[in-house]
This record gives C-alpha cells, structure tokens and sequence, in this order.
C-alpha cells in the first residue's frame, strides 16, 4: 500500500498506515475488513503496540516497577500480554483482580486499590495475596488488618494527598486537597494512617503513594510530587524510626488525543524523575526508594481505535450532524469531560475537500456527541466507515448498555491479522441478568 504522507502519528497506534485510496491499516490488517467481519462499532487493538510501550515505560525507568492501571482497558488477552511483558497491574476491584488472576497474574505482582473498598473486595484481595493494598481511608486499616490469616503480612502502601493539582478536567484531578482520594497530609490523616498500619502486627508499610490526576503531559508536577513524597518519607523515618523501602507515584501520563498534540514524554519522565528522586534522598539523607508508576491510558490508549459506521448525515441550520452506530455508551469522554477526537473516513478516497462537522451517537440525548468540528469529507454518506483515533483506554471501561445497546467487541491486530478477544454484547447478554416477572 502506498503511504500518501509522512504521518504525524499523533494519536495513532505506532503501525497506522494511510493509503491513496482511503486503505487504512493497523498492524497491516485492513480496518474496512475488520469492520466487514466484526461488524460496528468495534474496538480494536494493537497488541504489538501495547506491549511496545510497556518496554519503552521498562527502558526509561530501569528497576522501577511499572504497574498498568487495569481501569483504563482491561480484558482477559490484555492482561496475559502484561504477564508477559512482566508488567505489574493496579487493580480498583474485585472484578478487574478477578480478570488478572484468570488468566494466571501473578498475585504479588498486583497492586490493590480504591477509596471505598468493600470488605468483600478487601477479602478477595487478602485471599488472593495480591502484592499490596493501597490504604486509602482510615476506617479500612483495622479491618484489613483483621482478614489476614495468622502468620502472614500484607504489604501495603499509604495514599497521601501530596497537594499537586493536574489532569486534563476537574473530574481528572486527584491530586489536591477536598477530594475524595487520599489521605490528607495538611489535615493530619495520612500521619494517622501511618502510625495505624505500622500498630498493625499483620499489615508491612512498604511505601507512601500518590496520584496526581489523569491525562498529564507535562513532566513538572510528577517532580513537585516527589519532593513532597520524600519529603513525607523522611517524616515516617523521624517519627517512627521506619525506612519505607518504596515510592508509588501513581498514573497519569498524557498522550496524544489530535494530531500535532504530544503526550508525555516517557523517556524525559524517567530522567527527571530520576534526578528529582535522587537528590531529594540525598538531601534527606535517606536511601532512593524503589520507584513504583502506574500508567494506564498512556500504555492502552494509543494502541486502540473504535470503527463506527455512518448511519445518517443531517444538515442543520448552522451544522452538519453525522451520526453514527455508536455512541456515548461506547465512548462517554466527549460528554464527561469534552474530550476531543481525530476521526477520519476509512475505506474510500474522496476529493470532496473537508469541512467540519459533529459527529454523535445513536443514543436519546442532544449530549450524546463524539468529536466537535472534527474534519471530515463533504461527502462523507450514509454507510461510510470512520475510525475514531486514541480509544484504547477509558472507552471499553466505561462503556455502558444505555438504551440497552449492546457493547461493542474488542478485536486484537498483529501479526496473525485480527482476532476476536472480547465478543459483541447482544440483546440475550442484557436479558441474561434480568430475571422476569
Ligand atoms: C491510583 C491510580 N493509578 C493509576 C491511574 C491511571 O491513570 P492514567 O490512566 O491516567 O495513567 C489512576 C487513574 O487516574 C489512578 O486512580
Ligand atoms: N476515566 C478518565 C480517567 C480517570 C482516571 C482514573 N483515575 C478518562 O477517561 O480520561
């Protein structure tokens, strides 16, 4: 296939192609064809993607642990290519840790999350012998402590508010104080959380954690959140003669959403992070922890795309509305957050030129929108395929069955071509959990 332009990958998967005559590939399997076979909406993913910017993550932050944020796309195939890139994974529940040990996880490489974790979650995580739980409230220390069986310990980290706002939307940002993640350092909570764990015969305090907030791109506020982490650090050595031998600094790493737009530099990250670590240790004279990450979207996100097909295109007064098979039940970003997205038409050529229109959902709401003036053919039709840029986190997760619509399929591209690793939802799927009259 003839590549027209040099591509500006943005926020495509690393092995995107655009042909001449409109042929688009990812890992060289043809999205029309995919969109024939599986039909639409779908979902698909690269896996050599992924597993490619997990080895990056491993190369810019040697013997750190990189745990993936399961939240941001999690399914049976993504996690067994985290065991084998032999990633860690973070989960926030009893069904994504479900997920990972399906498929064999190894259960101390799973780090155990949540700010309002059920005593059933808590008991799973326990029985399970995940590697550490993330302490993050204080009413959970005692009860945790009590469901470990006598003779062992469970690691488990503290998640302190370091007071660094950042991410991409207010509903993105968990880094700062009055909210609801995290243990208050300003308030004396995360203090308290400390004595209380270490009070704890059965629970082993490893290491202070932090999230900052969601789809940050710029390597700053992770160095503030290490002097602050540090800092606390060497608090617990002075108050409690206790050396924490881990640092956890959560997720949040941006990428590319449109064309032009840069993610964070992974690689940067690392050596500033690095740096910040090293010398604020030294100031305090402590030895450097063992670095923990938990990137999710930054691993899964570009590595994924969504086909959709044109159902009907309406031209308005003021706009031009293409609407599509999906919608805000497979992608609930626009609405949530605004999030913008690169589509584009996928399987024709068109000298048409382009202007902008909405592309939106299939779903009863005027909010039900995709992209805003996002650029396509004048003659984009009823029938056309367009792929959505960018998809591969936070889409799959947070899809829902609103007017009980099915969710879409995941299908994994490589080399073997594409395959099938999450099936349609159809009607008898949602009429399974209803129960009758
Ligand atoms: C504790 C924790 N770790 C990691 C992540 C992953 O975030 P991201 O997908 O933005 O890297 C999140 C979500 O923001 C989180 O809450
Ligand atoms: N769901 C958000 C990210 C939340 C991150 C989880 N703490 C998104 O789609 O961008």
């Amino acid at each position: 296939m003839t590549v027209v332009a040099e591509v500006v990958r943005g926020p495509w998967p690393g092995s995107v192609e655009f042909g001449a005559r409109g042929e688009v590939t990812v890992a060289g399997v043809s999205l029309v064809e995919i969109a024939a076979r599986f039909g639409t909406p779908s979902y698909v993913i690269d896996e050599a993607d992924v597993r490619r910017r997990c080895r990056e993550y491993k190369a810019a932050l040697p013997g750190a642990e990189i745990a993936y944020a399961a939240k941001a796309f999690l399914c049976r195939a993504m996690a067994s290519w985290m065991r084998a890139e032999r990633m860690s994974i973070d989960v926030c529940s009893a069904g994504e840790l479900a997920v990972a040990r399906s498929v064999g996880f190894p259960a101390e490489r799973i780090i155990f999350h949540g700010n309002a974790k059920t005593p059933r979650e808590l008991t799973a995580a326990v029985n399970e012998g995940v590697g550490r739980i993330v302490v993050d409230n204080l009413a959970e220390i005692s009860r945790l402590a009590a469901l470990v069986p006598a003779g062992r310990r469970q690691k488990v980290l503290v998640r302190v508010i370091p007071d660094v706002g950042a991410g991409a939307h207010a509903a993105l940002r968990t880094g700062g104080e009055d909210q609801q993640f995290g243990l208050s350092i300003a308030t004396g909570a995360a203090g308290e959380a400390v004595a209380r764990v270490l009070d704890q015969p059965s629970l082993e305090l490893t290491g202070l954690h932090c999230h900052l907030g969601s789809q940050i791109r710029a390597p700053e506020p992770y160095e503030t959140a290490v002097r602050v982490m540090v800092e606390q650090t060497a608090r617990v050595r002075e108050r409690h003669g206790v050396l924490l031998p881990e640092l956890d600094l959560g997720g949040g790493h941006g990428i590319a959403y449109l064309p032009g737009e840069h993610g964070l530099d992974v690689a940067e990250f690392g050596r500033r992070i690095d740096r910040a670590l090293r010398e604020r240790c030294a100031a305090r004279g402590l030895p450097v922890p063992r670095l923990i990450v938990e990137p999710g979207r930054a691993i899964s996100g570009p590595a994924g795309v969504t086909l959709y097909r044109v159902i009907s295109v309406k031209r308005g007064l003021t706009r031009t509305y293409v609407a599509v098979d999906g919608g805000m039940s497979d992608n609930p970003r626009h609405s949530l957050y605004g999030a913008p997205y690169e589509v584009r038409l996928v399987g024709r050529a068109s000298n048409a030129g382009t202007r902008p229109v909405h592309v939106v959902g299939h779903h009863c709401e005027a909010g039900d929108v995709l992209a805003e003036d996002a650029p396509l053919p004048a003659d984009v039709h009823p029938g056309d395929v367009i792929v959505m840029a960018a998809t591969g986190a936070y889409h799959h997760s947070m899809a829902s069955t609103y007017n009980l619509t099915g969710r879409p399929p995941v299908v994994a591209v490589g080399e073997g071509g594409a395959r099938l690793v999450v099936r349609r939802e159809g009607a008898e799927d949602l009429m399974r959990r209803d129960v009758g009259l």
